[in-house]
């Protein structure tokens, strides 16, 4: 296949995305309006000129360089109105890449410097992405990120507040941010938490700190999937857990390169990955501060490490089936997928 039809195919293939944080996938064209509107100033005017501010470049070093970039965004993320627009353009922008089903996740104790509650950003998000999910025919689900770098409170606030949206738009809780500084032991009341009131969780883990992360997450914070594991290659006895378990990584090739998870891609392990059984899907992480799209992600893996088409297909349902939903949605999902793609020809 030549190159123009392989990148078509892949933009036209369905896909889904579990790992795709909001305040990471605001559109240029958006912060221009948004600061328009409330009155905030801009470094620059015209929105090739701000994608320095809220894109890494290749001299990105580290996972807490990575982070600076979100500063930048969330100052424009304080309203009821700016929430939902970005929840509405995330959807939006996952549909122009054939996403058939999204996870949007969003930290909300970050947007609250203009007085609204969590669970008001909450409801916000939820309102945003379901116009979406109604205009472009995606399905969505949300989850309540706790930071690493929050006070216990705080973040058991979060979970409270998004056990009042399981089944209404919430579909999990998570933990982001600086992973080297904040060793997930700091955690565990807080996701005991969401452990009783029975809220799925998945945590950021392996990115910037060692495999003992994951099995922190797993064992201890009761963590059924794992954000990115990229460092989970560092303990054989881990990663045979997390396999004998069908502990599914929401793997982000870019991002993790970027934030130097691993020194380059001939270290990154994901090929290793799928033949050792590990349930690895592909997602994006942050759009506009990677500068990528789902396409992007699978169109490297196809450049980088030579995977064929059934090997693509393969990821993509690997990411239906780890999905935060219910059963018989799930089922549904696939077989529309499924459909899809043997209409495309690439299901036997
Ligand atoms: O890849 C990541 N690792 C850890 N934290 C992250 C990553 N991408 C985004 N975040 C943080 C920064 C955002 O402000 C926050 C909520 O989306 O989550
Ligand atoms: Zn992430």
């Amino acid at each position: 296949m030549n190159n123009i039809r392989a990148n078509d195919l892949l933009a036209r293939l369905p896909k889904v995305d579990l790992h795709l944080h909001l305040d990471g996938s605001v559109k240029p064209e958006t912060i221009l309006d948004l600061a328009r509107r409330q009155g905030i100033e801009l470094p620059v005017y015209d929105k090739d000129g701000l994608i320095p501010h809220m894109r890494v470049g290749e001299e990105c070093g580290s996972l807490i360089e990575y982070l600076s970039k979100f500063d930048f965004t969330t100052r424009f993320l304080q309203s009821a109105e700016a929430l939902e627009r970005v929840a509405y353009e995330v959807v939006e922008q996952s549909a122009e890449h054939n996403c058939r089903y999204v996870e949007v996740r969003f930290a909300p104790q970050l947007h609250r410097n203009n007085g609204l509650t969590v669970e008001e950003t909450i409801r916000h998000v939820v309102e945003g992405v379901k116009r979406g999910q109604r205009d472009f025919g995606v399905r969505v689900g949300v989850i309540a990120i706790c930071m690493r770098n929050h006070s216990c409170e705080s973040n058991l606030e979060v979970i409270e507040a998004a056990a009042k949206y399981v089944g209404k738009g919430i579909v999990a809780v998570d933990l982001a941010g600086d992973e080297a500084s904040y060793p997930p032991e700091c955690f565990r009341e807080v996701f005991a938490e969401s452990g009783r009131l029975g809220i799925p969780v998945t945590i950021h883990a392996g990115e910037a700190a060692g495999a003992m992360n994951v099995y922190e997450a797993v064992t201890n914070l009761g963590a059924v999937r794992i954000g990115h594991g990229v460092r989970l290659k560092e303990s054989r006895s881990i990663l045979e857990m997390v396999k004998d378990r069908r502990i599914p990584l929401e793997m982000c090739p870019i991002s993790n390169i970027q934030t130097k998870a691993v020194s380059g891609w001939e270290a990154y392990p994901i090929r290793e990955y799928l033949e050792q059984g590990l349930v690895v899907t592909i997602n994006t992480d942050n759009p506009s501060v990677s500068g990528t799209n789902i396409t992007n992600e699978y169109r490297v893996l196809a450049d980088r490490f030579g995977f064929t088409t059934p090997e693509l297909v393969k990821l993509i349902m690997n990411g239906v089936d780890a999905a935060f939903m219910e059963d018989h949605d799930k089922l549904s999902l696939r077989r529309e997928m499924e459909e899809e793609m043997s209409s495309l020809g690439v299901l036997n």
